[in-house]
């Protein structure tokens, strides 16, 4: 069989915290591993005027504190100041401010910003990628319009005609910015058109492209795939876990695309209620019962609305599951900051506003967004938990109420 002419071309869509280390550790791989991948990673950023301050290695005296775009920094300074400082990136992330640009030429699209600016991106790019493109969603949230809810990878899949896969686990970026070691799980069924047989040919009867296949919910979808061409190497789990494996994060490779999206975009309801439970000044042995509470809700949730595709070891035996539950209600973002909100007596969002320097609270929006599907199809009571944070988060509920769920 000849060797391929063309190699995986990749770009990171989003460059906040977690975006910029992704973008770090996917371009650390495509160095290493030269067959499979182009070298060259671009990294899509969201431009913005930054002050480099005086006390950074990077201040120039002679533009002083003038505003300095955000992508020149990064390209010239291999530093997202703002939103991963003191950590050096590789030279081959190229940050672009064109977002068609950015995705162009690329077949491997990893998506990895706040879930509330999913739809717009979408709509950007649609038609201007390549038509064999795929994806990997490292969004945590999910997306509601009236009262349908869809996982984001599956948005993302459907908006831009191409399959998309989804990564999730207990992943705090600064840890893995700094090389300290951890786990992930990455979803991604290989479509069968991209399958490669022995004799090199695809997987499919006659290489012809899907055009129908099964959603998360077990419901027939029509998205016309473009299988990927023979000039590329294959992509299937190897080629994935190859490019997101490094000696400080291990991938484990599922099916799952429910579990790992769900387990990642609900815990963050539960961390933001562990925080409130936190900042109250109740302890660990209170935030426990909130999370076994919390994930409770969440398997509940999984088997109501994704009755025949759910695989509930996710929560069991997956980063994605218990472990993403664990560090997200000790030591992340949502739990830090709703501790803080309850500890200083102001709303939450304020503290997103005035405490996060543009990084986002994913909890907040997830929130709103889960109450109020469930308000629509008159399930909310039945996911007491969820209830209550949402109503603590807009004012109309006491976080010393928290107990009562837990009354018989
Ligand atoms: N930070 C972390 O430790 C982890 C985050 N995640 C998930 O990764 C996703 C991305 O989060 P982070 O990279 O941490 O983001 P972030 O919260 O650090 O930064 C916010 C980002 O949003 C961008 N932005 C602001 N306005 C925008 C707009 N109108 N359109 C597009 N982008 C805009 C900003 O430029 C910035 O890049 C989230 O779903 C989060 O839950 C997952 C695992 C770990
Ligand atoms: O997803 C995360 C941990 O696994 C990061 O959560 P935060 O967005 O709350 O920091």
């Amino acid at each position: 069989m000849a060797s391929p002419q063309r190699k995986h071309k990749v770009t990171v869509i989003g460059s906040g915290n977690w975006g910029t280390t992704v973008a770090k550790l996917v371009a650390e791989n495509t160095r290493e591993h030269p067959d499979l991948f182009e070298e060259e990673v671009q990294m899509w950023v969201y431009e913005e005027e930054v002050v480099i301050p005086s006390s950074s290695p990077h201040f120039d005296p002679e533009i002083g504190e003038k505003p300095q775009k955000l992508t020149s920094i990064i390209n010239t300074h291999h530093e997202n100041v703002k939103y991963l400082p003191k950590i050096k990136l590789p030279t081959n992330i190229v940050a672009n401010p064109s977002l068609v640009d950015a995705v162009k030429d690329s077949n491997i699209l990893i998506f990895n910003l706040p879930h509330e600016f999913i739809g717009n991106i979408c709509k950007q790019i649609k038609g201007k990628i390549l038509p064999y493109a795929r994806g990997i969603s490292c969004i945590k949230g999910v997306t509601v319009t009236d009262d349908k809810i869809e996982l984001i990878c599956e948005f993302i899949g459907e908006q831009l005609e191409i399959y998309c896969g989804a990564l999730s686990g207990a992943n705090i970026a600064s840890e893995i910015a700094n090389e300290m070691w951890c786990e992930t799980t990455i979803a991604y069924n290989t479509p069968p058109c991209d399958k490669r047989a022995v004799n090199g040919t695809n997987g499919t009867a006659n290489g012809e492209p899907v055009e129908e296949h099964l959603d998360s919910r077990g419901q027939i979808i029509r998205t016309k795939l473009t299988p990927l061409p023979h000039v590329y190497p294959p992509l299937d789990h190897a080629e994935i876990s190859a490019l997101f494996s490094r000696p400080y994060f291990t991938v484990s490779m599922v099916s799952d695309v429910v579990g790992v999206s769900l387990g990642g975009a609900l815990k963050n309801i539960v961390a933001i209620a562990c925080g409130f439970v936190e900042g109250h000044g109740w302890n660990m042995t209170a935030k426990t019962a909130v999370m076994r509470r919390g994930m409770l809700e969440i398997i509940q949730f999984a088997r109501e609305f994704y009755p025949q595709t759910i695989q509930e070891k996710t929560f069991w035996e997956e980063s994605a599951g218990w472990g993403d539950m664990i560090v997200s209600c000790t030591s992340a973002r949502n739990w830090r900051y709703s501790k803080m909100a309850v500890e200083r007596g102001v709303p939450i969002e304020e503290i997103e506003r005035t405490e996060l320097n543009g990084q986002k609270l994913q909890g907040i929006s997830t929130s709103r967004e889960v109450s109020s599907f469930l308000r629509a199809r008159g399930a909310e009571d039945r996911y007491p938990l969820f209830k209550m944070v949402s109503g603590i988060i807009d004012g109309k509920v006491k976080v010393e109420d928290i107990p009562s769920l837990f009354r018989k």
